[in-house]
């Protein structure tokens, strides 16, 4: 187990990530996250969501060693082997798709491998194309794929699919379920979509206030089908827990405009106030 600098010495059996007793601040004022504890285990699929500004990407940030500079203290743990990807590709848009997902990769087989991460993102035949020429869930794909061709044991995703359309997104959920099963890595993804995360995932928690204030397990097997009343009961849990009031039919109430009042913080905000119900069945892989 890697750790990052000056934090932590525990290694974890159990557990792949272990995040004990966190604090993250950017102000002598006030924190962002304010001791909190994660652990995810070997092959878990964790779903983070929470309000905007409630501290995600810090703590995704921390867990990628990416917060040298930023006050804080705490414990984390986590494998040796970590990946990232983010809401934007960051191919660089001067080299060739291989070139990419290879890029600082070493040993003379990198570019085998990296062909093999190609394919299994179904971009085989694009190797030769420059980034730039790539759309949105193209370089979404090719992201993964540098990703991917490092065998992580944790990968670290910060809304990957927040900029692509609804169809290419669902298309992205399944190739994610299906990547994760094959290779099983440890993944802590966030997500705005409430349904995105049920989707995916195991186990979904939600940050408020700086620590980790719901973990809900979702146990509804392989198939996730939005239109399932058990589904739509988890996600009428997961939205209160993010403090969005459902009427009956399971849609969001208007706000109540004191709610909204300067001085106090929209709860809502951030959330995908879409129709739960017009969402697309998708096959998930939390029988993983
Ligand atoms: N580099 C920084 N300097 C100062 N403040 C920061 C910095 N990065 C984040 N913050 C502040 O920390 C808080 C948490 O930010 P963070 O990006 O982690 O939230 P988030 O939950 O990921 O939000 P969103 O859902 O909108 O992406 C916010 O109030 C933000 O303004």
């Amino acid at each position: 187990m890697a750790t990052h600098a000056g934090e932590l010495t525990a290694t974890a059996e159990q557990a792949a990530v272990r995040v004990t007793n966190l604090h993250r601040s950017f102000t002598r004022t006030g924190g962002v996250l304010h001791g909190l504890d994660l652990e995810i285990a070997p092959g878990e699929f964790v779903a983070l969501i929470g309000r905007s500004g409630s501290g995600k990407s810090t703590l995704l940030r921390a867990l990628a060693g990416l917060d040298r500079g930023v006050a804080g203290y705490g414990r984390i743990s986590v494998p040796a082997r970590a990946s990232m990807v983010f809401q934007d590709s960051r191919l660089l848009p001067w080299r060739r798709v291989l070139d990419n997902v290879v890029f600082g990769l070493e040993g003379r087989d990198a570019k085998d491998r990296g062909r093999t991460a190609l394919a299994e993102v179904g971009l085989a035949g694009r190797e030769r194309a420059w980034a730039h020429q790539l759309s949105g869930g193209e370089a979404q794909r090719a992201a993964l794929a540098r990703s991917l061709v490092r065998d992580p044991q944790l990968l670290l995703a910060d809304e990957p699919f927040g900029a692509l359309d609804a169809l290419t997104r669902l298309n992205m959920h399944t190739l994610l379920r299906e990547l994760c099963q094959r290779h099983r890595p440890s993944v802590l993804l966030v997500t705005h979509d409430v349904d995105e995360a049920i989707v995916l995932a195991d186990r979904v928690i939600v940050l408020d206030d700086g620590v980790i204030s719901s973990d809900v397990p979702v146990d509804l097997g392989s198939r996730r089908d939005p239109a399932d009343p058990r589904f739509a009961a988890l996600r009428r849990r997961l939205l209160n827990a993010l403090g969005v009031d459902l009427d009956a039919d399971g849609l969001v109430r208007d706000p109540d405009p004191d709610d909204l009042a300067p001085d106090r913080p929209d709860r809502s905000r951030g959330i995908d106030r879409k129709d739960p119900a017009a969402a697309a069945p998708v096959a998930a892989g939390s029988a993983r």
